[in-house]
């Protein structure tokens, strides 16, 4: 197995290596009850969560040298008869599993294991009339929202960062993804000093009582020296001064790393929930935003805490919009605008998930189809916009041809799992950097 070097220093260079999941049976058990604890907005129908999420992973394949899925990479990690034991043992310190459900996963072949800890396990006796409403009664519990694979671990460029989730519902999430970064045999080479942040490690120790959050739609890489994180309703301002803590004594060592973390200080919200929600980059001159946070004069403008990572002691400067903060440390970017120039249609497709858009080269984006308004505007700036079908139905289309491309994909399922494109990968890898 080729090894895989962790390298993003860009949100568009073009793709080598990326993770997604491909959402499994843990959607198919969600009932009413459960949405809200779950954070799901509807219940999906799977089959056509499975089919909208294959056309995706067809699309990134078109320019990506290899589309990953999380769950076969955490079964090949758990081969290691040693690594499946030690990962029940942190599961159990984490979560509190009884003995007898965790000589079950031990007992299991790693792609059983990996099912039940991503799938879920009912119990044996549950009964079939049982009635969610507030209880969440499983032996294992499922965990639905891997599919976006974006948050609970971050490739910040040639280290990473095992988040730790702000919820609940998430935070058996980062474990999976630590043992993989930590264990799967073509990323082991990495160590722990290419790790950024993890709070998850020092709970399972009981070295810390209590995590601080970060999740990875925050973390935007903009160039080799920039980083933008949100301060958001998922990521507290102590995890990101953690990070930029991380970075700076790393960049002590090798003034290769980077210069500027950019904190976007956001409104606490789902609909903003992440700072990917509202603001990506599509090219190098461009980004997507939701106008009122980015759009100088408007009232809800966000501001921006600029921590300069060049020296040893902090020195922060704030400034009144991220579009002026990138100015200054030489990211001049023009705002295309999720949802056109209609308020209400922004509104409604910035929830749609309008401005996240996937990177998957410099210019060339996905995104979901329905947000009509926001096609428009970019087909205005440009993009030639075309839906996935007829993309992947012509495989002489070059998507690498040196033009713009909006690549619209069919997502009346995925929406309703309140996540986007963006939100549904994370990059391993992108070129050049
Ligand atoms: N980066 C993102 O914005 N991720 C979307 C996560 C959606 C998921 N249902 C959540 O609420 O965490």
């Amino acid at each position: 197995m080729q090894p895989i070097q962790l390298s993003v220093f860009s949100e568009t260079a073009r793709l080598k290596q990326v993770v997604v999941h491909n959402p499994g049976p843990e959607v198919d058990q969600m009932v009413p009850g459960m949405m809200e604890k779950l954070l799901f907005d509807d219940i999906l129908y799977g089959d056509l969560a499975r089919q909208e999420h294959a056309q995706f992973r067809q699309v990134l394949a078109r320019v990506a040298d290899e589309v990953l899925d999380i769950q076969d990479l955490f079964i090949e990690a758990l081969q290691d008869e040693g690594v499946k034991l030690a990962f029940v043992e942190d599961l159990r310190r984490l979560v509190g599993l009884p003995d007898d459900t965790c000589n079950l996963l031990r007992d299991m072949a790693p792609a059983d294991t990996a099912r039940s800890v991503i799938g879920g396990l009912p119990w044996d006796d549950m009964p079939s009339h049982t009635h969610w409403e507030e209880e969440f009664d499983y032996r294992v519990r499922p965990i639905p929202n891997l599919l976006f694979m974006r948050d609970p671990a971050s490739v910040i460029g040639d280290g990473y960062s095992v988040n730790s989730m702000a919820t609940w519902a998430r935070e058996r999430e980062p474990l999976i993804l630590s043992y993989v970064f930590r264990h799967h045999p073509r990323l082991k080479h990495h160590t722990e000093h290419d790790k950024w942040f993890d709070q998850v490690t020092p709970l399972i120790r009981g070295e810390i009582k209590a995590p601080v959050s970060m999740e990875g739609g925050d973390i935007l890489v903009l160039s080799h020296k920039v980083l933008a994180v949100g301060c958001s309703e998922r990521t507290q301002a102590d995890a990101i001064h953690l990070l930029a803590e991380s970075l700076r004594a790393h960049r002590a060592e090798d003034d290769s790393s980077f210069d500027h973390l950019l904190m976007v200080l956001m409104p606490k919200k789902r609909s903003a929930m992440h700072l990917d929600t509202i603001f990506t980059r599509t090219s190098e001159a461009e980004c997507l935003v939701y106008p009122p946070y980015f759009v100088e004069g408007s009232r809800e403008l966000l501001n921006v805490t600029s921590i300069d990572l060049r020296h040893p002691e902090l020195r922060m400067s704030t400034h009144p919009s991220l579009l002026k903060a990138l100015k200054r440390v030489g990211i001049d970017l023009r705002p295309i605008f999720c949802g056109g120039n209609d308020f209400i249609l922004q509104q409604r497709e910035q929830w749609t998930d309008g401005a996240n858009a996937f990177c998957l080269a410099p210019g060339v984006i996905t995104s979901y189809g329905r947000n009509l308004a926001t096609a428009e505007a970019l087909d205005r700036a440009g993009y030639r916009v075309l839906n996935a079908k007829e993309v992947l139905a012509d495989p002489a289309l070059d998507l690498l041809d040196g033009q713009k491309y909006l690549v619209q994909i069919e997502a009346g399922e995925l929406s309703r799992a309140r996540g986007g494109p963006r939100c549904m990968t994370m990059p391993l890898a992108r070129e050049g950097s």
